[in-house]
């Protein structure tokens, strides 16, 4: 017979709930724990051995519910709402300058660029609705993805209830820390498996599992970038659309800066080819994009890539070899 009565454990588990999905989001999203994982392990025991007498309490935003029970015999498509978009390609200082040359013809509007660091991992959906995460899907053909809900749930850094009630998409970058990958190879390593050639394909190949306790054990973690119906957001530019996200709980990249000309932006991305090594996670150059909303829809798109956005492209490391990326979009 269980110690404590329904009533006494139904608000036992929504106060643990509560504290380990805050500790979840202060460690993987913010970077910046506050409690030690001996705590942590302690409040997620009780938890679970609370769901395990009150099996009729859990719910699907429980910390405990991240690993799914099954293994998937196959992903479903999932279609997107709508299409996930390419970037336009720009290898050199020339064609950044045509990119420039090229959309300021497109707007009277003054043109204020907002940087962001283009993370090396896959590009992914994320479904939510009334603050809950319910569906999660990889780019795919960037109409039709697959389901890989069960996969995502297991990344920490993606919460399962937002701090608001939002019904909305959100669209970002799962990619596996450079330190997650150096440890991953080398488990696999010691295994006889064949190792990955890089972080992206380590990534691809984590999400591709359809036994989501192994997605779990690859440490993956996510940016988010992009809203669809930001419209409830009230925003009306890229940077405050971030602020925003971040604001609800979902964890956005920092290194991004504003700049007003197209000479600014190409000193950043020099400040940035410098320094890449250092950073924790791999990336592959800068997203260029017009920051306000009414100039990126004054501009407009191609039949498949936004006409008010750009990659630039740093250079292949010479030392790593040109792998195959693996082929699962
Ligand atoms: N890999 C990245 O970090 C990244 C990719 N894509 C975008 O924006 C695309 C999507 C919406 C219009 C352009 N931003 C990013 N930061």
């Amino acid at each position: 017979m269980a110690k404590e009565s329904p009533a006494e454990a139904q608000e036992r588990i929504e106060t643990l709930k509560t504290l380990l999905n805050r500790y979840s989001y202060e460690y993987y999203v913010l970077d910046k724990p506050s409690i030690s994982d001996k705590e942590y392990d302690q409040q997620y025991q009780e938890l679970e051995r609370l769901e395990k007498t009150h099996p009729e309490l859990i719910t699907t935003d429980s910390p405990t519910q991240r690993i799914g029970g099954t293994i998937l015999p196959g992903f479903t498509k999932v279609q997107h709402d709508s299409p996930m978009l390419s970037l336009g390609n720009a290898f050199n200082q020339e064609e950044l300058l045509q990119f420039h040359q090229r959309i300021s013809k497109l707007t009277d509007q003054p043109l204020q660029y907002i940087c962001e660091l283009k993370i090396d991992g896959l590009a992914v959906s994320l479904k939510y609705e009334n603050g809950l995460f319910i569906q999660g899907a990889t780019r795919g053909d960037g109409n039709t993805g697959e389901d890989i809900t069960q996969n995502l749930r297991t990344v920490k850094a993606i919460p399962l209830r937002l701090n608001e009630p939002l019904t909305f998409e959100v669209r970002g970058e799962c990619y596996m820390p450079k330190a997650s990958f150096v440890q991953l190879n080398t488990d696999r390593d010691e295994k006889g498996l064949e190792i990955f050639a890089n972080p992206r394909n380590a990534a691809a190949g984590s999400l591709r599992q359809l036994d989501s306790s192994v997605a779990a054990s690859r440490n993956l973690s996510i940016y988010l970038y992009s809203a669809t119906n930001f419209e409830q957001l009230v925003v009306e530019t890229q940077d405050a659309l971030l602020n925003r996200l971040a604001q609800v709980g979902l964890r956005t990249n920092p290194e991004r800066r504003l700049f007003d000309s197209i000479e600014e932006v190409w000193a950043f991305t020099e400040e940035i080819a410098a320094k890449r090594k250092e950073l924790p996670y791999d990336i592959d150059g800068i997203v260029i994009k017009v920051n306000a909303f009414a100039a990126q829809e004054e501009i407009g798109y191609t039949v498949k890539a936004p006409r008010w956005a750009i990659a630039y492209k740093f250079k292949a490391e010479e030392a790593e070899t040109i792998v195959r990326d693996i082929e699962w979009t």
